[in-house]
Formats: structure tokens, C-alpha cells, sequence
């Protein structure tokens, strides 16, 4: 990405951005609130086109529909569809193809292998309404899986999980990327879930960017230039807390329905 710009609803919400993401690796993608994160997604997806500046994905300029790059949307609603979690998965084959029956061997085989992947062969004949939300979250990855994507882009796939749950689908996600050697941009909106299996972290805020490694990230300066105001950074117990004011800017930065609102103090509710 060079010197890309992206304008939403009349706002410049990334602002003549620079970016380079190496083959292989898992970015997180935090900042909040309106920083632009699914907006990035977007534009790397070829669904939202650059007002300036250059969007490359994988060696090509960026297109949409381009079959190697996955993705997995933000949901939150829950709503469960009268399919089972096979029919769900296999539905999304083909993109233009949703909805219609699959019945070629090929395409069960892709079905069958992007469940194994993510661990869902014993829950895909359940109904969606009889899996819990960590378990359909599995089945969204597995989605985002056919065909082989060699990008995957994840948003938000945490919201709404509890923690341990949580920790279990950011396991899974790099189980499966380091298994396959993609690369991975998983946007959330918290950073402690992520970090067992970040490379990098790219952090979003005030229409700018910032990628790198966790500890040249996640400090005081970078962050507050980012919000725009003074951000502290506090480690404890392995664990990293981004305050302002004394507020935990992270945890309490998504409220809203399917959100976790929790404006406790960020020690103790870690
Ligand atoms: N269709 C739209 N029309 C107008 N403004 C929009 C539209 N979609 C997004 N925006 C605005 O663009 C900005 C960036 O939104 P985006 O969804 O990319 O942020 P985000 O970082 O993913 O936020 P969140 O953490 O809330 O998901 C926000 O200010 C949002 O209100």
C-alpha cells in the first residue's frame, strides 16, 4: 500500500497510508473505534477504491473477487439459519454460486477439507442453531477457507466470544495459518487475545498507521500520536493495557450491541 488514501462517507478515514505485509505473517489489526479497520479490509478486498496513492495484493493491483484473498466479515448478529453447519459452510462455495445445492465431488472434498482444518467435522451436522458462537466462529474461518485463499482477512471474528473462547479461536487461526503459510490481518479491538500469536501489529488511529512489532507499537509515544491525545501503556503480568486518563481505552472502546462494554478499571478486569 503506498501512499493510499481511503474516504468514507465524505471523511478521509486513512490518510495517505504506507504498507508492507510479507508473505506468511499474522498482523493484528487494532485501533479504535472508526479507525478504519474494516475500511482497510475493504480496501485490500478491492471492494472500496483508493481516493490517492496505490493498493498492491499479492504481487497485482488490487481487484475484487480475487480468489486469493479470504475473508470473514464482522458479525454480530447470531442469528441462526435452519442449516447445518456442513450446508452453512458449503453455501458460501463459489461466491456467485450461494444458496444453490452442492453436489460436485470436488466441491464436497473443499467442504470436507477446510472443516477438518478448523476442527468442525463432528459439529457440522448439528444445526447453526444448536452451536455456540465460538463454534460457528469455526465455521466462518472454515468458510473464509475455501478455495484456498493464500490472504486471509479476519474482522472482528472476537467479538462477542468470552475470553477463553476467545483465546481459542486466535490458536486456531494461527495453528491453521502457520499449517498452510498464509498470511493473516486479524483486526480486534483488544490486543491481549492476540498477542500468543502476533508477528506484527498494525495499529490505526487519526487517519494514520502504524506496523511493526508489539514492543515498538504498543508504547506511549506511538499511541498517543495515533489518538491524538497522551495514551499510557502499562504491562502487567504479561499482559498490556493502552490508558488514557486512566481508562482503559481498549476494553471500553466497543460498546454496543454483540459489544463487550467494560468500562472497569484495566487492572482489575484483567
Ligand atoms: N457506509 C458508510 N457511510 C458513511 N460513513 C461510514 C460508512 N462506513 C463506515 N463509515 C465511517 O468510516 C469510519 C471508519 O469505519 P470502519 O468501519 O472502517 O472503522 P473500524 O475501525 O472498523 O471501526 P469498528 O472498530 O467500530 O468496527 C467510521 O467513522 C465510520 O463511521
Amino acid at each position: 500500500m503506498r501512499q493510499a488514501s481511503m474516504v468514507v462517507g465524505g471523511r478521509t478515514v486513512l490518510d495517505r497510508i504506507d504498507l508492507d505485509i510479507q508473505a506468511g505473517e499474522f498482523v493484528g489489526v487494532l485501533g479504535p473505534n472508526g479507525a478504519g479497520k474494516t475500511t482497510l479490509m475493504r480496501a485490500v478486498l478491492g471492494l472500496l477504491a483508493p481516493q490517492a496513492g496505490r493498493i498492491e495484493v499479492l504481487g497485482a493491483a488490487v481487484h475484487r473477487g480475487n480468489p486469493a484473498v479470504g475473508y470473514m466479515p464482522q458479525t454480530r448478529s447470531q442469528a441462526p439459519f435452519p442449516l447445518s453447519g456442513r450446508s452453512f459452510v458449503a453455501a458460501a462455495l463459489g461466491g456467485q454460486r450461494w444458496g444453490l445445492p452442492w453436489t460436485t465431488a470436488t466441491d464436497r472434498q473443499e467442504v470436507e477439507r477446510v472443516l477438518e482444518l478448523v476442527d468442525a467435522k463432528t459439529l457440522a451436522d448439528r444445526p447453526l442453531d444448536r452451536l455456540s458462537g465460538g463454534e460457528r466462529q469455526r465455521l466462518l474461518l472454515a468458510q473464509a477457507l475455501l478455495g484456498r485463499p493464500r490472504l486471509l482477512l479476519l474482522d472482528e471474528p472476537l467479538i462477542s466470544l468470552d475470553p477463553p473462547r476467545a483465546d481459542a479461536v486466535v490458536a486456531l487461526v494461527r495453528r491453521v495459518q502457520q499449517a498452510l503459510g498464509i498470511t493473516v490481518l486479524f483486526s480486534a479491538h483488544e490486543l491481549n487475545p492476540l498477542l500468543p500469536a502476533l508477528d506484527r501489529v498494525l495499529y490505526l488511529g487519526g487517519g494514520g498507521a502504524r506496523l511493526g512489532p508489539v514492543d515498538e507499537v504498543i508504547t506511549g509515544p506511538v499511541l498517543s500520536a495515533l489518538y491524538g491525545a497522551p495514551i499510557e501503556v502499562l504491562h502487567v503480568r504479561g499482559r498490556i493495557f493502552v490508558m488514557s486518563a486512566a481508562h482503559d481505552v481498549e476494553r471500553g472502546m466497543h460498546c454496543g450491541p454483540g459489544h463487550v462494554c467494560d468500562h472497569s478499571p484495566a487492572v482489575a478486569s484483567a
